[in-house]
């Protein structure tokens, strides 16, 4: 679906397979393109970690569109909504479903030693989330409806928030620009967002669903 923008977004440029190679290159971190995982990946709390995953100029751009579209919806999930828009509306799936394929997965295969060919052939449900002062400020405890979850932070302009995961006492409020957590979605890691106290918080977060 193609979203009614007036602006031309390199963001946007992601069609043939020249321009993906070129898309990845510009906006994803190198060492993880180069699968050099070791090197790069936290782990504060067991079985989450925390890994560079775009470049500051995806995340500014990504914000920029959604805002532009600003078609924000409340009510697409019944259990624990967000305020969110989905990648396809900005036209944006197709590239940010390959680049989890691509770069992610295979961490995620040596990280949790997952087994067998499904784990490459998850569906994933990717939206990008605004918490606001004016509008939803946070989220309540819940699990996912995913096996593995990921969550990007797009900015930092923000005071409060961050994810708050009980069973570990544990507040991880990301504010480096293009860091991403990833971690299972559905039975242990418990977890909701702290309120926002001023600012806007922005994040992409992603459901992986194996079929
Ligand atoms: O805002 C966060 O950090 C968590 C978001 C979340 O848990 C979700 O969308 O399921
Ligand atoms: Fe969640």
């Amino acid at each position: 679906m193609k979203p009614t923008l007036t602006n031309n977004h390199p963001i946007l440029k992601h069609h043939t397979n020249d321009e993906k190679k070129i898309w990845f290159e510009k906006y994803v971190n190198p060492l993880l393109i180069s699968q050099e995982y070791d090197l790069i990946i936290d782990e504060p709390i067991p079985g989450l970690f925390l890994f560079p995953f775009f470049n500051e100029n995806f995340c500014k751009e990504i914000i920029q569109l959604a805002e532009e579209l600003n078609q924000w919806e409340v009510d697409r999930h019944d259990n624990y909504p967000t305020t969110d828009i989905l990648l396809e509306k900005l036209d944006l799936k197709h590239i940010y479903d390959e680049t989890i394929q691509n770069f992610v997965t295979p961490m995620l295969v040596a990280k949790y030693n997952l087994q067998g060919r499904s784990w490459y052939q998850m569906d994933h449900e990717n939206f990008i989330i605004k918490y606001s002062d004016t509008a939803q400020k946070h989220l309540s405890l819940h699990h996912d409806n995913s096996a593995l979850t990921i969550n990007l932070c797009l900015n930092n302009e923000f005071e409060g928030g961050g994810t708050y995961f009980p069973k570990f006492k544990k507040l991880l409020r990301l504010d480096k620009i293009g860091y991403a957590m990833v971690h299972p979605g559905n039975i242990t890691h418990f977890h909701g967002a702290r309120p926002i106290e001023s600012g806007n918080r922005y994040i992409i977060v992603s459901f992986l669903k194996t079929q």
